[in-house]
């Protein structure tokens, strides 16, 4: 039997008994290598890349699927030493993802030295008792010999159920690296039906597309300091036949707000007359209509909120 049907509760019953699901996460150092595996993973661009330390603020889901079972990915953001209520809220973000997972990813750059930081994680991981296979990421950048002084050191860090090389950039060792994560999952019906790629709410998703395109090129301190709220997002009515009798999606409106925390901020964000603005919504607004498959107009406002990160009412706000 292969062919799979639904019932009404959306339960996929009818499934290869040798087939398994489930949960995996991926944690490593800030910059590990996290978001580009997960996208190696999955297939597609869902999670957002940047050279910059620390900026994948939500748990993003990516789901594999293979003949023989399915990998849900969540893709957490690092741990790092808090310092403000929202270093401290991300850490427990992390912990809480970890509690429900069935196996771990546990990035490891090749390029850098195990250090304090990836001791810190590991001795956490440790404690979870779930299985962990480590990866040393980014293995394309170094060579052999180094690769394999870093596979050792790595070996001698913990207790894993694996130790694997691979390049998310490169896509090497990629299907290597799924199938010992499925070797991990539990036997279980497939938790989502094929084709979706991630459940994430698509407004946290046009969030995280317009703050990588106001990020662009503002090499300061912003990253920390700027968060993106989508406010609403109307359909408009149809203004043609096409769109009466649904060949054709309606446009939407999106409003957004832009927060960062003082006024010298908003200036970089906004940039000479308008202009850096008006380039950030212009390349967010192109992604997302890709994204949402229809005609966008994409509405931002920059407003400062000061101390946004420590105010507990204002993280509420924005999904943190
Ligand atoms: N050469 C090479 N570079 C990589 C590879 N994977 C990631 N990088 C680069 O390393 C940097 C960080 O990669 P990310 O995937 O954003 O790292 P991350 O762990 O998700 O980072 P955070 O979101 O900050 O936690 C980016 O500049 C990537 O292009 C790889 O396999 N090979």
């Amino acid at each position: 039997m292969s062919e799979t049907t639904e019932d009404f509760s959306g339960l996929i019953t009818d499934y290869d008994p040798n087939f398994r699901a489930g949960f995996a996460a991926l944690v490593g150092r800030p910059n590990a290598g996290k978001s580009t595996l997960t996208n190696a993973l999955v297939g597609t661009k869902i999670a957002i890349m940047s050279d910059r330390p620390e900026t994948t603020r939500h748990t993003i889901r990516g789901i594999v699927h293979r003949p023989e079972g399915q990998i849900i990915l969540l893709d957490t953001p690092g741990y790092h030493r808090p310092r403000t209520l929202l270093g401290k809220r991300l850490n427990e973000m992390v912990r809480e993802s970890l509690s429900e997972v069935d196996v771990v990813l546990f990035c490891l750059p090749s390029d850098q030295r195990i250090g304090p930081g990836d001791r810190f994680i590991c001795a956490q991981l440790m404690e979870t008792k779930r299985p962990v296979i480590a990866v040393a990421t980014k293995s394309d950048k170094v060579s052999r010999e180094r690769l394999a002084e870093h596979l050792m050191q790595i070996n001698q860090l913990g207790e894993f159920k694996a130790i694997i090389p691979t390049s998310g950039l490169k896509g090497t060792q990629v299907e290597e690296l799924i199938n010992l994560v499925l070797a991990e999952l539990p036997l279980s019906p497939p938790l989502y039906p094929e084709g979706d790629i991630t459940d994430e709410p698509e407004m946290v998703l046009i969030a995280e597309l317009i703050r990588e395109a106001a990020l662009e090129g503002v090499r300061d301190e912003l990253p920390h300091s700027l968060a993106v709220q989508v406010e609403e997002i109307i359909e408009r009515e149809p203004h043609n036949e096409a769109q009466r009798n649904g060949t054709e999606p309606t446009m939407v409106d999106i409003h957004v707000n832009l927060f960062v925390e003082r006024d010298s901020q908003k200036g970089i964000i906004i940039g000479k007359g308008g202009k850096r603005l008006r380039e950030v919504g212009s390349k967010a607004r192109k992604q997302i209509t890709a994204l949402l498959g229809r005609r966008v107009f994409l509405d931002l406002h920059v407003r400062t909120a000061k101390d946004w990160q420590s105010d507990p009412k204002m993280l509420g706000r924005l999904g943190f």
